[in-house]
């Protein structure tokens, strides 16, 4: 505990107002009883503007009621709460304008005050812009699930968005369709134009991919030359022209033909493994009928 007498009162005003994250004291009923700190313009905006007010009158009623709420549940835990949150520029009445122009996400520390502030009970609450780390975060989670080849979502993406889509389809009987592909003798593209040129078809063929299905339908790189769509609300009748359409663009596009297997989730699935199964084996069918088709299971 730090010696206060050490101090003047001018001192400790400063040292307050030299707090670098802003700092608010708000009291249960939502009042914005005092604010300090976060004067550093690159980060926050000018807060001095919200004292004597309440998130009622500065916040839209959803988010005072979420602002109101953490308060709660901070005073009702007698310790420290805390909270994620994004805010813009727009969303706070009474602010200073010359603060950043983007959302700002923020982590916010909600301490109980031990005391009576405008008598209520109230909080400290220190909000931290931890925008360039929620940043960075996005950065590597989306880098995480893209394939850098084709630029699709890659096995480990495609695997959630399958367990999704198959609880859904458990759950509500939401239909949806899986098609396997593979390009045909992509080995000897390798082998005949070199590795490059494997590379570039591998591209082609997702621009394809982007280009022609909708943007509710979920294509993937499963690895090497294979991939997979996954339609979301289709059962497979519907899927087996969008997969012909397919794979006629990518013969005409890609400058390469695909096999294709195409299946759908059904009652009797006890996962989205068994749909994958019977995919790959009419993917099977297709080659071995001569390729450059796609067999529906
Ligand atoms: N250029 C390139 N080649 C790859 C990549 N990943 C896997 N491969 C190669 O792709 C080839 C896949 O060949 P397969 O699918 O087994 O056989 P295929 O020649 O396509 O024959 P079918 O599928 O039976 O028509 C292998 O030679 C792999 O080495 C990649 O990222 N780039």
């Amino acid at each position: 505990m730090a010696d206060l007498s050490l101090f003047s009162n001018e001192q400790i005003a400063a040292l307050l107002s030299a707090l670098p994250d802003p700092a608010f004291i708000l009291t249960r009923s939502g009042r914005y009883a005092a604010v300090f700190g976060g004067t550093d313009s690159r980060y926050y905006h000018d807060g001095s503007g919200l004292v004597g007010k309440t998130l009622d009158d500065v916040l839209h009623p959803e988010k005072a009621a979420w602002f109101q709420a953490q308060v709660a549940i901070a005073l009702a835990s007698q310790g420290l709460h805390v909270v994620e949150y994004a805010l813009g520029r727009d969303d706070v009445k009474g602010i200073g304008t010359d603060g950043p122009e983007e959302l700002i996400w923020f982590e916010g520390r909600v301490q109980t005050l031990g005391y009576q502030v405008l008598e209520e009970e109230a909080v400290l609450w220190v909000a931290s812009n931890i925008t360039a780390s929620k940043k960075l975060e996005a950065l590597l989670r989306m880098q995480s699930e893209t394939d850098s080849l084709s630029n699709l979502p890659n096995r480990r993406k495609l695997m959630s968005s399958l367990t999704e889509h198959f609880e859904l389809f458990a759950r509500y009987k939401t239909p949806a369709s899986v098609l396997i592909f593979d390009i045909d003798h992509f080995k000897s593209i390798n082998d005949g134009q070199g590795h490059l040129a494997g590379d570039r078809t591998i591209a082609a063929t997702a621009d394809v991919c982007r280009r022609e299905l909708r943007a509710t339908d979920f294509p993937a790189r499963l690895g090497g030359d294979e991939f997979v769509v996954l339609m979301p609300h289709t059962d497979s009748e519907q899927a087996l022209p969008i997969t012909e359409r397919l794979r006629q663009r990518i013969a005409e596009q890609a400058g390469a033909t695909i096999s294709g297997g195409l299946s759908e989730m059904t009652a009797g699935d006890l996962s989205y493994e068994e749909v994958l199964k019977r995919a790959d084996d009419a993917l099977y069918c297709a080659k071995r009928d001569g390729r450059n088709r796609i067999v529906r299971s």
